[in-house]
Formats: C-alpha cells, sequence, structure tokens
C-alpha cells in the first residue's frame, strides 16, 4: 500500500467521538491529526492511545510563543510518541531554531513544520493584520524563513503549493488543509483546492476534516476522497 497522504482532522468535542470514528480505520490508511479542541477536551492521554495504536499522529497545536517555551513545548510533545508537530512560522526565525534544536536531541525525532498564512485568510484578512502582498507572497516569504531555520516544511494552502514546491525544493513538506472536493461547502476555508489538485501540484499531504468527519457517512466520504486520489 502507497503512504498514506490522507490526514483526517479529528475536530471533535470529545475523546469517544474521534475513537467512534478511529475504530473504523486502519493507520496504514491515513494518519490522524489531533487540533486543539480535542487536545483541550480529552488530553495527552488520547494522543499516546492513537499513537500506540499504530497511528501517525499530527498534534496540531501552533505553538507561537517566546523561543524557550516553544522548545520546552515541542518536547513535551514529542515525549507523546506524535510523527509531526507544529509552530507558527511568524513567531520568528529565533523560535524556530528553538524548537528545530529541542527536537534535534530527541531520540525519535518527529518532524516539525511551520503554518505560514492560515488557509481561512484571504487578503483582506491579511491587510486587517498589517500584512500587505498577496496570501502567496507571504506564504512564500514565511516558508523560506521556515527552510532557513530547518524545519521539515510547512502547512500551506494547495493554491500556494507549486510555488513552494518550484522555490524550496523536493524534501520539504507540504501540508494542505482546505481541502475540498468539487461542489462541497468551504465554510471558513478561503484558499481552498480539490484533492487532485493539491497533489498534482506537489502536496504532500492533505488535511481533511469537515468534509469527512460532518458527513453523514465519515467511511463513504473517506473512500470517496480516497476513488479521487487513487493515481497519486
Ligand atoms: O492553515 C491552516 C492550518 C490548520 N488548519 C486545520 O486543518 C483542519 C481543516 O479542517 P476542515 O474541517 O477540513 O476545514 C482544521 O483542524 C484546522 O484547524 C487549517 O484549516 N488551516
Amino acid at each position: 500500500m502507497e503512504e498514506p497522504r490522507i490526514i483526517i482532522a479529528l475536530d471533535y468535542p470529545n475523546g469517544e467521538q474521534a475513537l467512534n470514528l478511529t475504530r473504523q480505520l486502519d493507520p496504514a490508511r491515513c494518519r490522524l491529526k489531533v487540533g486543539k479542541e480535542l487536545f483541550t477536551r480529552a488530553g495527552p492521554g488520547l494522543v499516546e492511545r492513537l499513537a500506540d495504536q499504530g497511528f501517525s499522529i499530527f498534534l496540531d497545536l501552533k505553538f507561537h510563543d517566546i523561543p524557550h517555551t516553544v522548545a520546552r513545548a515541542c518536547l513535551a510533545a514529542a515525549d507523546l510518541g506524535v510523527w509531526m508537530l507544529n509552530v507558527h512560522a511568524l513567531g520568528g526565525l529565533s523560535m524556530m531554531q528553538a524548537a528545530q534544536e529541542a527536537l534535534a536531541k530527541t531520540s525519535s525525532r518527529p518532524f516539525l513544520i511551520a503554518v505560514t498564512v492560515l488557509t481561512s485568510m484571504d487578503q483582506t484578512a491579511l491587510a486587517q493584520i498589517g500584512l500587505s502582498g498577496t496570501a502567496e507572497e507571504n506564504v512564500l516569504r514565511l516558508a523560506r524563513l521556515t527552510q532557513e531555520a530547518g524545519l521539515d516544511g510547512v502547512v500551506c494552502s494547495g493554491q500556494e503549493a507549486s510555488a513552494l514546491r518550484q522555490a524550496l525544493g523536493t524534501p520539504f513538506l507540504l501540508v494542505t488543509p482546505g481541502i475540498r472536493s468539487a461542489g462541497t461547502a468551504s465554510g471558513d476555508q478561503q484558499r481552498v483546492l480539490t484533492p487532485r489538485e493539491a497533489l498534482s501540484k506537489g502536496a504532500n499531504y492533505l488535511v481533511i476534516g469537515r468534509p469527512i468527519t460532518g458527513a453523514p457517512d465519515p467511511m463513504a466520504a473517506l473512500e470517496g476522497i480516497e476513488a479521487e486520489i487513487l493515481d497519486f
């Protein structure tokens, strides 16, 4: 079996609802993302439990604080046995370097990536926080900084994937939320792309939440997305 490209965002209000889905999943088929809601509700125990079951866990807590605090938080996350974790690139070069250096000393180092510009933000939202330029220009600048800090990749939208792949080369991971199949509701996501488009532009992983977790039949929704990207 190919390495799983789909990372299911387990954005549930409690551990039981998350486990109801994961009981039906095979770690060879998909990876899982635990974000702020589920982590705050269910705690690190659930993360360890899912990792012990063989799932690759992306702990999406988007650390953004002073370098010392972020480095310590990354160590705590790595101790949970996660596959991937992240920080905000807007925390700056020193913060990302501190996180990277802390994790370099761990025995089974998780991938460390940085969020560039949230996929829920469009040009207007960027201007509101004082960032000029297009989303792609901002994503590219922050991704270059992330690479300079020695991280493994970034979170970006599929829309920026080609430009990043061209500018930053192959080993750099591109993890893309804002994935919506044609005709699916975008919700609060502004920079969206279909699963096929994101992969064809160079994304390594697709982060997909509500299109699966909010579907009447989540397993059927997952199968539909898998069918869309069968040849990748
Ligand atoms: O820029 C970002 C960074 C993280 N996310 C997270 O991905 C999922 C997407 O969920 P959907 O339901 O498929 O929209 C969610 O957990 C976000 O916290 C993101 O969307 N954009």
